[in-house]
């Protein structure tokens, strides 16, 4: 899948096989790195999973596609995703108005398809050395990925509000994707805004700056700070609000009907990943390719056993346990044992021996927690993103396992 790893990392996204092929050979003899990707959640599980320098992106996967939608899809995705990566599109001679269209939505360059590899090379050698701002970061962002129809509508519905300034709450149970989804929120807005992190349970007072607060837990703000809050929205200066909750269709009592009246305007709601089989399976497949290429571990295959065991077993900590789940079936060894995925056998140190240590679910957690943390230096912000977690959401945590 990879080549030896000389020179700068390079994503070349396109379903061609024999284009992949051409452009591997040429790439790896001019001293590339060259990543295989051939449609959207293969890129944008590379992407993140993988440091990449710079991505070549052809528009059309799907067969005899050629309006580019799905490439502009993607590229925004992975600006979103990695915005210091620069992304060159390939058209065909008969694309310039969708290389113009590419370029506008921030596209480094654009090259005609059949290409002259010199061209290409001079192309890919000066953006590089044009690039803005730091590398790509291994631990990076991650995509929201869906596999239903319903959480598609869901995502389309997040991202066009969120080139609004409007209000918005997300709510749904633990590891559903609230934060990621909040994230991504911010990723696509389309100014360039200031954007404050907020843990409701630990705030005292509201903070002065800041263009959108992104409040977690605002269910758990004092009464008197969810009523300042309400006033500071009536004011000129309100900041925009992304507030997520997980109890607010449990207990709506815990809301201040006048903060209730600002925030609720748009509500996305999150559902629980149990049942939700094409989500589950589109997911399961994106982390078992991150997790290998992440440790370097051959992608294990997911049969149809695998899936419906997936589809079948319980997820009370939703995207984030299966998520786990995902990483060890990478890391174990004997790939093939369908056992790994039903939840008896979630036990921690059952899967991957030795490296977490025996006991609960909460003992997994304060074992990966800590790991992580290690593995950064105990940088809490590195780690947290890593985790997928928010900085507030990962110091309690580690208050409550006492690390
Ligand atoms: N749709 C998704 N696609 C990819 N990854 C996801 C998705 N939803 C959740 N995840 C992953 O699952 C983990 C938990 O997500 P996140 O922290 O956003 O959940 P949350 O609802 O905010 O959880 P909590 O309420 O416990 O803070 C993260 O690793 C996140 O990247």
């Amino acid at each position: 899948m990879t080549d030896s790893p000389s020179g700068p990392t390079l994503l070349f996204v396109d379903d061609d096989i024999d284009i992949q092929s051409a452009a591997r050979l040429l790439l790896t003899r001019r001293g590339f790195h060259v990543l295989a990707a051939h449609n959207a959640p293969e890129a944008l599980t590379r992407i993140t999973a993988q440091n990449v320098d710079l991505v070549l992106l052809d528009l059309n996967y799907a067969p005899g596609a050629t309006s580019g939608a799905e490439g502009l899809a993607l590229l925004k995705e992975l600006l979103a995703l990695r915005p210091h990566v620069p992304v060159i599109v390939v058209t065909g001679h008969s694309g310039v108005s969708i290389a113009v269209a590419a370029i506008r939505a921030g596209a480094a360059d654009f090259v005609m398809k059949p290409w002259s590899n010199e061209r290409l090379i001079t192309l890919l050698q000066n953006t590089l050395q044009n690039r803005r701002g730091a590398p790509s970061e291994i631990h990076g962002e991650q995509p929201f990925l869906c596999g239903s129809d319903f959480m598609r509508r869901l995502l389309e519905k997040a991202d066009r509000v969120a080139t609004t300034r409007a209000h918005i709450l997300i709510s749904g149970p633990t590891g559903t994707g609230k934060s990621l989804l909040a994230r991504r929120i911010c990723a696509h807005a389309t100014d360039d805004v200031s954007s404050l992190s907020i843990d409701g349970e630990s705030c005292e007072a509201l903070p002065q700056g800041g263009d959108v607060w992104v409040i977690d837990g605002i269910e758990r703000l004092t009464p008197p700070l969810q009523r300042a809050l309400a006033d500071r929205l009536d004011s000129a200066t309100a900041p925009r609000i992304i507030a997520l909750t997980g109890s607010i269709e449990s207990d709506p009592t815990k809301f201040h009907p006048a903060l209730q009246l600002h925030i609720g305007t748009i509500h996305i709601a999150l559902p629980p990943l149990e049942g939700r089989e094409e989500d589950i399976v589109a997911l399961a497949r994106h982390f078992l390719r991150y997790f290998a290429a992440r440790h370097g571990y051959p992608e294990p295959a997911l049969d149809d056993d695998h899936l419906s065991a997936l589809a079948a077993r319980p997820w009370p900590q939703n995207v984030r346990e299966l998520r786990q789940v995902m990483e060890r079936f990478v890391l174990r060894d004997e790939v093939n044992d369908t056992a790994a995925l039903v939840p008896g056998t979630l036990s921690p140190g059952t899967l991957v021996p030795g490296t977490l240590a025996p006991g609960t679910l909460e003992d997994a957690e304060r074992s990966l927690i800590e790991t992580t943390l290690r593995r950064h230096g105990f940088n809490v912000t590195r780690a947290a993103r890593e985790l997928g977690l928010t900085r507030p959401a990962l110091y309690r945590r580690m208050a409550r396992h006492g690390l």
